[in-house]
């Protein structure tokens, strides 16, 4: 009875080094991804940030002038420390946004699917300002309030932007990927969203003449760490040296 009590403990005791060694690997193995939203104001941002990062939709519409949420997830064991930049929308704060860019990831340019002035916006304004304070960042297109597509609540004279227009949009502006979620009516396609651009960050190809501390390859020898290194930090950044990648002027 002893001895099968003894065996039985040993066998829980192994576990539990081992998900303590598990848990250890993984947190040296965490990775730093800072995503800034930005888009036209009552496009949908923060409702997006609210769903994925807090798991409530915002009833209320309280206009933002910064705020920042952050959130964590697993990618092949590797684990995402997200840090994400909501942004004004107005073109008030025009002078302060820019102060969100420096050191991001990715940026996620959003656009209200039931109002197309917004997706004009996107290449009027949104993609050059983007280009102009990071100019190499992954960027992500997004439609926002995908739902009212099919409501038949949109009142626009040119009707809710299609989904084609929106990969049009999309390429035209280099975007990395174009993606259509609801922060009303699905809570999925909001995680999937920031998996999403967390994922672009990681996988995307170099692009010609960027340098080096852009490129695939040093994503990826961060991402391919051995398992426990101790002279690394817990959180690494996923671009190394990204940090002269967006510039305030
Ligand atoms: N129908 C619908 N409405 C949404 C959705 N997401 C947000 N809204 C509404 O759109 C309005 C604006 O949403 P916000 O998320 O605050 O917009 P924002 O882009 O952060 O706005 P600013 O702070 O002004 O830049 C609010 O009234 C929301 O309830 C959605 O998925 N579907």
């Amino acid at each position: 009875m002893l001895t099968c009590i003894a065996t039985w403990w040993k066998a829980g005791e192994r576990s539990r080094r081992q998900s303590r060694q598990g848990a250890a690997a993984m947190k040296a193995q965490s990775m730093c991804c800072k995503i800034v939203v930005v888009g036209d104001s009552e496009c949908g941002k923060t409702s997006l940030l609210h769903v994925f990062a807090k798991d409530s939709y915002p009833e209320k519409y309280v206009p933002t002038v910064f705020e920042s949420y952050s959130s964590s997830f697993d990618i092949e064991r590797r684990r995402v420390e997200l840090s994400m930049w909501d942004t004004a929308g107005s073109s008030y704060y025009d002078y302060v946004r820019p102060l969100s860019y420096p050191d991001s990831d990715a940026v996620l340019i959003c656009f209200d699917i039931g109002r197309p002035e917004t997706l004009d916006s996107v290449l009027k304004k949104w993609q050059a300002e983007v280009q102009e304070f990071c100019p190499s960042i992954t960027v992500l297109l997004v439609g926002c309030k995908a739902e009212l597509r099919s409501s038949g609540e949109v009142q626009d004279d040119r009707g809710p932007v299609t989904y084609e227009q929106g990969v049009g949009v999309s390429r035209r502006i280099g975007a990395a990927a174009y993606m259509e979620c609801s922060a009303k009516t699905s809570k999925l396609g909001v995680r999937d969203l920031f998996r999403m651009a967390a994922l672009a960050t990681v996988n995307l190809p170099e692009k010609p003449g960027k340098g080096a501390r852009h490129s695939l390859q040093s994503a990826r020898q961060a991402l391919q760490l051995p398992a426990v290194q101790e002279d690394i930090p817990a959180c690494i950044p996923l671009r190394q040296g990204k940090a002269k990648s967006c510039t305030i002027m």
